[in-house]
């Protein structure tokens, strides 16, 4: 065990940011936030998911790729995220087009996919609904500190 982390993660540096983030040595998955429980031992425990997050202006960090300085309220996040969410259901566009043209997240270059996570990856009210998802399942939106997400189970 390393001096103060639960048994199984290693500290790494990012080599593109200089960030510290934690490798869990069984799985290899990393994640930016420091661990607080021992690390899975099993790569079973992950899901893989896509989502589309809309920030506000109360959002952890009020910017991104889109838009330098967020100042939308939570009202109106919200509104534009159910608008979203009825172009995708009704089939006027696919999750992956609207995420990679509206999603305030970084992983909107990607159709909004996260790529495979483990528990204790993300903020515990995404991590909680996208491991009830099935998959394929398309979430209600979510609240957590980046802003309101919805979030599409893939894997
Ligand atoms: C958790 N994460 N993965 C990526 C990512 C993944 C794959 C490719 C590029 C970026 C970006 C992020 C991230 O934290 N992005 C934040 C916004 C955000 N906050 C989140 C909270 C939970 C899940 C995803 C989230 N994304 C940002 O860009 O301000």
């Amino acid at each position: 065990m390393s001096d103060d982390l639960p048994d199984g993660w290693e500290r790494r540096v990012s080599r593109s940011t200089g960030k510290e983030f934690y490798l869990n040595i069984y799985t290899k998955e990393s994640q930016w936030d420091k661990p607080t429980m021992a690390a899975e031992q099993s790569a079973a425990d992950t899901v893989q998911c896509s989502h589309l997050l809309v920030k506000h202006r109360e959002s952890r960090r009020p910017s991104s790729w889109r838009e330098e300085n967020i100042t939308r309220s939570k009202e109106e996040a919200l509104k534009l995220l159910k608008g979203y969410k009825a172009d995708i259901v009704s089939g006027r566009a696919s999750f992956a087009e609207l995420a990679s043209r509206y999603s305030d997240c970084s992983s909107a270059k990607r159709g909004g996919d996260l790529g495979p996570f483990g528990h204790g990856q993300m903020q515990k009210p995404f991590e909680d609904v996208a491991f009830s998802l099935e998959i394929g399942e398309m979430s209600e939106p979510v609240w957590t500190e980046s802003g309101v997400h919805i979030i599409l189970r893939t894997g």
